[in-house]
Parts: C-alpha cells; sequence; structure tokens
C-alpha cells in the first residue's frame, strides 16, 4: 500500500518540478552536467511539491527515513515531516561522536565511508533510504548496507532525480543482499 496520488496530480508535480531543475553542462567537470536542485528546494512550492510527489509513492508502513549526507538531508528531512515520522542521518565520515557504524564504498575516484549513529534503527523497523538522486547507486547501495547492518527492514529507495544511463536502479534492485526492494524516482534525466 503506497499513499497515493492521482496520476494525472503526479505528472503536474513531476511537470512543476522539473522547471526548477537547472542544468549545468561542465560542472564539476568537464562531460558531466550538473542537475541542479537548489532551485526545487529555494521555491516554497517547489519543496511542498517534491515532498508529495516523493510521498505519493513511500509505502503506507514506513516508520523511519534515513537520508544521505548531504542533499539527502534537504529531501529526507522534509519528506519525513510531512509524513510524521522521525529522521536519521546517514553521514560522511568522522562527523558523528561515537559510538557509530560504518561502511566504506567505491567513488569514481577513490572510496568514501558513510556513519550512523549505533542504536539509530530499532531491531526490524522499516526504513525507507531518500536521497535527491541516483547516478550510479553506490551511495545508496552503501546505506542501505550499513542501515540493514543495524537491523533496519529496508522498506526501498526514493529519489527526487534517477540519472539514466548508469545502470544506477539496475544496482539497487540487482542488489543480492537488497532482497529486490523497490526504487522510486520522481524525475528521470539523461546522465
Ligand atoms: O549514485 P551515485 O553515483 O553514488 O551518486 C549519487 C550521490 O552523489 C551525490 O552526492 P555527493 O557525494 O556529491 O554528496 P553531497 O550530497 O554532499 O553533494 C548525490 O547527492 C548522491 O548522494
Ligand atoms: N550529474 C549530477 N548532477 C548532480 N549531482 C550528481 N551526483 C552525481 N552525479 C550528479
Amino acid at each position: 500500500m503506497e499513499h497515493g496520488e492521482h496520476p494525472t496530480r503526479l505528472e503536474e508535480l513531476r511537470e512543476r518540478i522539473g522547471q526548477l531543475v537547472r542544468s549545468v553542462p561542465d560542472f564539476p567537470q568537464p562531460g558531466i552536467v550538473f542537475r541542479d536542485l537548489s532551485g526545487v528546494f529555494a521555491d516554497a512550492d517547489g519543496l511542498q511539491d517534491m515532498a508529495s510527489a516523493i510521498i505519493a509513492e513511500v509505502p503506507s508502513e514506513v516508520e523511519l527515513i534515513a537520508g544521505l549526507d548531504a542533499r539527502g538531508f534537504i529531501v529526507g528531512a522534509t519528506v519525513a515531516a510531512r509524513l510524521g515520522v522521525g529522521f536519521v542521518p546517514v553521514r560522511k565520515a568522522g562527523k558523528l561522536p561515537p559510538p557509530t557504524r560504518s561502511q566504506t564504498y567505491d567513488l569514481e575516484y577513490g572510496t568514501a565511508t558513510f556513519e550512523v549513529r549505533d542504536n539509530a534503527v530499532k531491531a526490524g523497523q522499516r526504513v525507507l533510504i531518500v536521497d535527491d538522486l541516483l547516478a550510479t547507486g553506490g551511495t545508496a547501495r552503501a546505506a542501505g548496507s550499513l542501515l540493514r547492518q543495524c537491523g533496519a527492514q529496508l522498506l526501498g529507495y526514493s529519489f527526487l532525480v534517477e540519472l539514466t544511463g548508469l545502470a544506477g536502479r539496475e544496482s539497487l534492485v540487482d542488489d543480492p543482499d537488497a532482497g529486490g526492494v523497490p526504487v522510486h524516482s520522481v524525475l528521470t534525466l539523461p546522465a
């Protein structure tokens, strides 16, 4: 069961949100089209539309939203507040005081480490991971793994934007450890 939204209304939301996304060629490096979502966050209606569009596909049994450092905090906390559930930040290493749990993951160049507060999740708690953008999926997969290690029942992943052509969705859906959980995105844009 999901929270639901009429398909026509969802299309309107997508249209309005899409107009607030700015595409910046060659940032942060040549060949990358940066999808700047700050215009969505800065717009009073955009922020509400973003939350409404994500919530439309959130399973109704969700108990906790996990947002990914840093832009995922904006999206995740907004969604959590609208749903009336709690929020747990999945932080880049070195920001949270101990005790924490951590998970290292691969980036295009090198590695990074995520941390969450130990006991951030109760055993079996139903958690949805929310982030601003899905690219290769490495970031979200690491967060999923970390939260499951903490005892979460992972309900799925929700993104504001999904970049196509990078197989990020497949890497989450086919992740044998995640058990085929659903992946939702409001907008799909080419990488
Ligand atoms: O699917 P992936 O290839 O792993 O990439 C997606 C991640 O990249 C960006 O985060 P970034 O690490 O740039 O952090 P920020 O939110 O702090 O800017 C974005 O916010 C996602 O979290
Ligand atoms: N193209 C892109 N635009 C914005 N954020 C990103 N994170 C990874 N790829 C990105």
